[in-house]
């Protein structure tokens, strides 16, 4: 089946002037825009499709509906208040939805693909990697499949490692990255050109905000030397930190960890005269993981993220929240994201000014210094009481475990969503969920979006009243 050499028009308006809202304010079909999806006849305009192998799969019957066109789209923002007297333009946003396409832009049997993994571990990376060597070779028939050794550097520094099935079966029940990882060495002449010069046609990037930004430079070059070569990011960040898309794949994980860490804070806490459990959680800018297993614990007396400054001395400042929990209950949980309070550790010059080799600010240890802090505190006002901080840091144990069921199957739908869009030609995209549908959004939307917790939404309104802790506005 070969048909038009460029991929479906956009037709948005396909169901009808349908409207939101009849009043004066409407939202219609007309006025909904998918963000455009790069794709590889922008540049190879003789480049021909081909009709999906899926059709003569045996395990796929496809039907109509089976395979999605460019109508298909999902609405970015689906919550709207009605009396509002003004839509911004953005609240018509939509992206393209993942999912098959009845024609491709490759012959698989002589498509060459690579995967690289870059940054900081993420429960679900292993599973990442295996469904798309699973679903490029059992969905599409490709045959050559390669794995990039540690990160963007491994692209011109190290031979790719051949996949396969048999080699990747069961790399879902790992943590870490089988291909390994790395931070920094990202050269884009040096990547691009092993690339080329190795003759790969399709590169998954998994990582998480700092590979995207490098991933997009990645497709600017190679769109400028017109490569036969489709460019798909999957987001990873345990910390949550990727914007647009519905939650990383691994942060229910890591979540989840963490309420060990939150539980044993809570019994040396409730075992000890005015004991604080302290536990210290990952989250660089943003407080996401401390949020949700604040939330989830219930246990936990007091929540610092990176995005809600905090005070200890005086009315209204840590201390003297946590004295009348002491009061109240004899023992109080603190859980504190490991970005929180920078501004208050002291530091040297050249602690402000150190970086990791991606560029990442590297972090003065907000745990011992809180802990150092309260002790201080207490010696000096209480010092005839007993008291007890226990510090748990739990760091690398809620990100090196493998991914639980639900992060394993939404790490399917992203490699499948991924390869699928990829085979159709698309290019310079990354594949997630935007509310609760697998989509196709632009590598350079997403390398700029940054998901920060909102402290003046619902969600933070709900710790606060779990928590009962206090907003550290000085008055
Ligand atoms: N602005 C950037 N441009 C190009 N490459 C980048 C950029 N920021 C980070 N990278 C590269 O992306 C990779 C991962 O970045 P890092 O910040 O360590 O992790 P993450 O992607 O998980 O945020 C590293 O190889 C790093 O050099
Ligand atoms: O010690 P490492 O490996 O540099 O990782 C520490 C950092 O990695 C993270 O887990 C996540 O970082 P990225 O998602 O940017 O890779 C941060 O929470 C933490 O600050
Ligand atoms: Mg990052």
């Amino acid at each position: 089946m070969m048909a038009s050499s460029q991929p479906e028009a956009t037709n948005v308006a396909a169901g009808g002037h349908q409207s939101l809202n009849d009043g004066g304010n409407s939202l219609s079909f007309s006025s909904v825009t998918p963000q455009k999806l790069p794709h590889l006849t922008d540049y190879l305009v003789h480049l021909q499709p081909r009709s999906n192998p899926l059709d003569q799969n045996p395990f796929f019957h496809p039907t109509d509906g089976f395979y999605l066109t460019s109508s298909d789209i999902i609405l970015r923002q689906v919550v709207y208040d009605l009396s509002a007297t003004f839509l911004s333009p953005s609240s018509h946003r939509a992206y393209h939805r993942a999912g098959p396409r009845n024609q491709i832009f490759f012959d698989p049997s002589t498509t060459k693909v690579a995967i690289v993994t870059c940054g900081g571990l993420c429960p679900g990376m292993n599973t990442v990697i295996r469904e798309l060597v699973i679903g490029l070779w059992e969905l599409y028939g490709v045959r050559q499949i390669y794995g990039i050794k540690a990160g963007y550097r491994g692209f011109y520094s190290t031979d790719p490692v051949e996949l396969n099935p048999k080699i990747v079966h069961n790399w879902h029940r790992k943590g870490g990255t089988v291909l390994e990882t790395s931070r920094g060495g990202f050269d884009l002449t040096k990547i691009v050109d092993a690339i080329q010069h190795r003759g790969f046609n399709q590169v998954y990037i998994i990582g998480g905000d700092g590979t995207m930004r490098g991933a997009v430079k990645i497709f600017e070059e190679i769109c400028r030397r017109k490569l036969y070569v489709g460019v798909a990011g999957i987001p990873k960040t345990v910390d949550n930190d990727v914007g647009i898309i519905d939650r990383s794949f691994g942060f229910q994980t890591a979540v989840e960890m963490a309420q060990e860490a939150i539980h044993a804070a809570h019994v040396e806490a409730e075992s000890a005269v005015n004991g604080i459990g302290l536990v210290k959680l990952m989250g660089r800018s943003t407080g996401h993981i401390a949020l949700h297993a604040t939330l989830s614990s219930r246990d936990v007396d007091c929540c610092l993220i990176p995005e809600m400054e905090f005070y200890l001395e005086g009315k209204g400042g840590l201390f003297e929240f946590l004295e009348k929990k002491l009061r109240e209950n004899g023992h109080a949980v603190l859980v504190v994201a490991e970005g929180s309070g920078q501004d208050m550790i002291p530091r040297s010059d050249n602690q402000r000014e150190e970086k990791d080799e991606s560029g990442n600010p590297v972090f003065l240890d907000v745990g011992p210094w809180l802990k150092s802090e309260l002790n201080k505190w207490w010696a000096r006002d209480h010092p005839d009481e007993l008291f007890t901080v226990k510090y748990i840091d739990p760091t690398y144990m809620i990100r090196a475990v493998p991914a639980n069921a639900t992060d394993n199957l939404y790490c399917t739908l992203l490699a499948h969503s991924a390869i699928h869009g990829v085979m159709a030609g698309y290019t310079g995209f990354v594949s997630g969920p935007i509310n609760g549908n697998y989509a196709y959004i632009p590598l350079e939307e997403v390398a700029q979006a940054k998901n920060e917790v909102n402290t003046m939404d619902h969600k933070w309104a709900w710790v606060r009243s779990v928590t009962n802790q206090p907003d550290f506005v000085r008055t």
